[in-house]
């Protein structure tokens, strides 16, 4: 059971999230109650998780929810089920010497950090809730005590599956693996071989979900097996950026001094950890399928990587910009260290003919007059749809660390009003509105990125 929380108080509801879910709920006392701890929606059985986990490459074995709780699930009436899990619920049997809360700070950039992703598209877990305690959490100095409810299709890790391999309780692992089957791919239920059939449907999301993160410059900053979802969402937000100057190598986990999770490793990292999963799915069926399953990895990244870039940079889907021209936008935004968001929102707002035009923006002119003069006879051809898809596919609104920052500073004085508006324009990144002026900046300068600690 969550251990109740001290005198909650609500900081954030997602209305939106919970029309999506058709949960008949509003913001109102008794659900600050299941906030708290000090209630449960009906039918719900709270449970800690046991998984383990490759961490920073080590193997970790005493890994499991050390802070949250899956609290039960949410059947919509459409037949959907959602997870609800409680972050900040207190000890569990899992908490080694950890407190088992929550702080607002991280809790704030988990809730707008996942919405952000979500409002661009990627697959994500979200947050319905959050609520601030007057009880205090000690991390690097005393912060506000908070919890997250948060929602996920599955909760599910790579590590759930790692740590049943680990302890050779084959029974356990093919449960499971059947039960992920049923519940998250039945797809794969019929095929000749289920087993290879599920993880390559694991390959496919977790492509996808990379392929987002790299076309919009986030950075996840700790991608350890067990934060990797079996349903390919992005989850748990700890130290993550959305990158501001371009920096292909931008590390932002100040644990991560061999820079193992920079934003560029990301795809490497995730090839990494879909093999960790296929060994512990080894004992179930031919190694050599699973392992030839995962090689195709890259190539399924690549794909969906370049038909993200290249609507945002104007091809079409049937004549798409060649790959080649797509990364010498990128290598051209790294070479200068220009911000990785508005160079695409520039070209977006500018009619075709005043591409060239930018040229004068850039240091290594020639480069740039080279690159577009290739761009401009592969977009596409109608250019009110061409504009139309560009202002659709590049984010005028990004979490940008400075933005979350302000955001907390002003929550921690309690003044909710700034998390208000940027969480409203997250959720509407392609929109540009006056009210929403000061979350459209970039940093004032292109500062170093800052190195994010890892306390959550
Ligand atoms: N304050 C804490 N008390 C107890 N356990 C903790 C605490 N902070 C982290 N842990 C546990 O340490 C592990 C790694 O923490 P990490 O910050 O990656 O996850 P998390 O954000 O707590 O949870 P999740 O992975 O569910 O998003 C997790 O198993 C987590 O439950």
């Amino acid at each position: 059971m969550p251990t109740p929380l001290a005198e909650p108080y609500w900081v954030c509801w997602n209305q939106s999230l919970a029309e999506r879910m058709q949960l008949p709920l509003v913001a109102n006392a008794d659900i600050l109650g299941v906030m708290a701890g000090t209630a449960l929606f009906q039918g719900h059985e709270p449970i800690a998780q046991k998984y383990a986990g490759h961490q920073f490459g080590g193997w970790n074995p005493g890994l499991g929810d050390g802070r949250g709780l899956l609290l039960g699930e949410w059947l919509d009436p459409s037949g959907v089920y959602w997870e609800m899990h409680l972050k900040g619920a207190g000890k569990t049997p899992y908490s080694r010497f950890g407190d088992g809360r929550a702080v607002l700070r991280s809790s704030i950039r988990e809730f707008l950090g996942s919405e952000a992703l979500h409002g661009l598209g990627a697959p994500t877990t979200r947050a319905l809730a959050l609520a601030g305690s007057t009880e205090a959490v000690y991390r690097e100095t005393l912060e506000t005590g908070a919890t997250l409810m948060r929602v996920a299709s599955s909760h599910i890790r790579f590590g759930h599956f790692e740590w049943l391999a680990h302890r050779q309780d084959i029974d356990q692992l093919k449960a499971l693996t059947a039960f992920t089957i049923k519940h998250h791919f039945p797809q794969c239920q019929d095929n000749a071989d289920p087993i290879v059939s599920l993880l390559r449907a694991v390959i496919e999301q977790t492509a996808q979900m990379i392929a987002y993160w790299m076309a919009y410059g986030f950075v996840h900053g700790v991608m350890n097996t067990d934060n990797m979802s079996i349903v390919g969402e992005t989850f748990d937000y700890g130290p993550y950026a959305f990158l501001d100057q371009t920096r292909p190598n931008a590390v932002y986990n100040h644990t991560d001094a061999e820079g193992r999770y920079a934003f560029n490793q990301q795809p490497s990292v995730a090839f990494w950890n879909l093999q960790r999963l296929a060994q512990a799915l080894a004992p179930l069926t031919d190694s050599q399928l699973l392992a030839a399953a995962v090689s195709d990895f890259d190539q399924c990244h690549r794909k969906h990587y370049y038909e993200l870039l290249n609507q945002r940079l104007g091809g079409s889907s049937e004549r798409p910009i060649e790959p080649e021209l797509l990364d010498e936008w990128l290598a051209l935004l790294a070479a200068e260290g220009k911000d990785f968001h508005t160079p695409f929102r520039r070209l977006a707002n500018l009619p075709l003919t005043e591409w060239p035009g930018l040229k004068d923006d850039f240091i290594d002119a020639p480069r740039f007059a080279a690159w577009c003069a290739r761009i401009l006879t592969q977009t596409e051809a109608d250019e009110t749809e061409r504009q139309r898809q560009m202002l659709a596919s590049n984010p005028v609104t990004v979490a940008r660390s400075h933005h979350l920052q302000a955001v907390i500073d002003a929550a921690q004085t309690g003044n909710f009003g700034p998390l208000e508006s940027f969480f409203a324009a997250l959720q509407d990144p392609f929109t540009e509105r006056a009210e929403w002026a000061r979350w459209h900046q970039p940093p004032a300068a292109a500062a170093p990125a800052p190195i994010l600690s890892c306390s959550s």
